[in-house]
């Protein structure tokens, strides 16, 4: 007889954007199966969605990640679901200058579509590039301040910073639907920030 108590949050989406070929396929089957999707390259077409629950204190977070196409051409199907999102993981490629160029654009068009008090992370994927590397993590950081948004670097790859930046936001919708009245806000920002200095840094 287990007499452990859940509870269970409601189902939250999180919807991940970015170009194509930045690494929103490869983050999610990181995080899901803890693999790396290792050789050819296939874009997603359309929209593709992963179920996950995560236990966070003694609560069950139930998150439904979208995974969406960063093709031009299925630009309108992800606007039909931005309304719908809880939260976005906005993915540039730190060996792709435009992809980070294009962060910009990614930002406006959310602002377009999405709710207002959307959740929204940035995060500079496959960070276990050194010589192929274009964008430096400072130029992440300081576009991220701009928007106003917390921002780390990711692999999925190595995994570096996957279950942190899912748990980060997990956290947050779960503060957002089961607060208790004198809880104060959740500091996503804060809590990465701390969470990578307690793990030395980085984390796979
Ligand atoms: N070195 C390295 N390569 C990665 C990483 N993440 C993805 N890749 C590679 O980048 C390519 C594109 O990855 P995908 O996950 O399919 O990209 P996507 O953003 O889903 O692309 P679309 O579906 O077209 O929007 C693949 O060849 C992956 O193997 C990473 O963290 N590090």
């Amino acid at each position: 007889c287990n007499s452990s108590v859940y509870q269970m949050s409601p189902l939250n989406t999180v919807m991940l954007v970015g170009d194509s070929g930045v690494g929103k396929t490869c983050l999610l089957v990181r995080f899901k199966d803890g693999a790396f999707l290792a050789g050819s390259f296939i874009s997603t077409v359309g929209i593709d969605f992963r179920n996950k629950v995560m236990s966070i204190d003694a609560v069950k977070v139930k998150l439904q990640i979208w995974d969406t196409a960063g093709q031009e051409r299925f630009r309108s199907v992800t606007h039909a679901y931005y309304r719908d999102a809880h939260a976005l993981l906005l993915l540039y490629d730190v060996t792709n200058k435009a992809s980070f160029d294009n962060i910009r654009a990614w930002l406006t068009e959310i602002h377009e579509y999405a709710q207002q008090d959307v959740v929204v992370m940035l995060l500079g994927n496959k960070a276990d590039v050194t010589h192929d590397r274009v964008v430096k993590r400072e130029e992440g950081e300081k576009l991220a301040k701009e928007f106003g948004v917390p921002f780390m670097e990711t692999s999925a790859k190595s995994g570096l910073n996957v279950e942190l930046a899912f748990t980060a936001v997990a956290r947050e919708l779960k503060h957002r639907t089961m607060k208790e009245p004198d809880e104060p806000k959740f500091q996503l920002q804060e809590y990465v920030d701390k969470e990578m200095r307690t793990a030395g840094c980085c984390r796979s």
